[in-house]
């Protein structure tokens, strides 16, 4: 994961999309330090007043956002509005997600989004995608997944968990596969080569789902459309 950015820059970026947040909303809350930004924003709105109700798109959004103050609710009763999410890589506009292993409920949730804003630090641009892609896989999928991701020129890593021995588990009870191909020349194509592999519950290429970026600066936020 590139972590280059400052936090700064990743907070003036998460308050930035935050405004975007209009009272009665259904909103999508992403993962990460970029988006805990946004997410602390929010609470902060909801304080002050404002009545969304927030979808959480991880453990680790849910209890932000049940720290801040900001009600909440399952994607099966709500259809969300708005979702501020951050990204590893951005490249035009197609991303990878995943670093902190949350892409199958953030891509279920931001896609279902009428806007989705992506929110990053200048770090994350770049003009040809060539992070490594996280490939979130069955436990018993993962040396056939493996195999399969070296046949399409990639070379995958099961990630590791850094605080206790053995892999990251994800909050669905999965493993990732960090799955390195360089740069990226054809994401949709890639996409939808990983996404046919049986086993592979969800990558972290997001192929034009997302609306608009915050960039984030200590100085101040860039705001640009990703899809026009
Ligand atoms: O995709 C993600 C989690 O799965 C994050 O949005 C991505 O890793 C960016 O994180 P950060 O804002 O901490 O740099």
């Amino acid at each position: 994961m590139k972590q280059g950015g400052s936090d700064a820059a990743k907070q003036a970026a998460g308050e930035s999309a935050a405004e975007a947040v209009e009272d009665g909303m259904i909103v999508g809350l992403g993962t990460g330090s970029t988006a805990a930004h946004a997410i602390r924003a929010i609470g902060q709105a909801v304080d002050a007043g404002l009545d969304v109700v927030g979808v959480p798109t991880s453990f680790q959004s849910r209890q932000l956002a049940r720290d801040c103050g900001i009600p909440l609710a399952d994607l099966e009763d709500v259809s969300v509005d708005l979702a501020i999410d951050g990204a590893d890589e951005v490249a035009g506009g197609n991303l990878i997600k995943g670093g902190g292993a949350a892409h199958a409920r953030e891509k279920i949730v931001d896609a279902s989004a009428d806007r989705f804003l992506v929110v990053a630090d200048p770090t994350k641009e770049t003009d040809v995608l060539s992070h490594p892609v996280p490939v979130e896989v069955l436990p018993m999928a993962r040396s056939t997944v493996a195999a399969s991701v070296e046949s399409l020129g990639g070379d995958p890593a099961l990630r590791r968990a850094e605080r206790k021995d053995g892999p990251v588990v994800t909050d669905n009870g999965n493993l990732v596969l960090d799955c390195n191909f360089g740069p990226i020349d054809d994401p949709a194509a890639l996409a939808s080569d990983l996404a046919a592999l049986p086993g592979v519950v969800e990558h972290g290429l997001f192929v034009d789902m997302a609306d608009e970026i915050h960039v984030g600066t200590p100085d101040g936020v860039t705001v640009r459309p990703l899809l026009e």
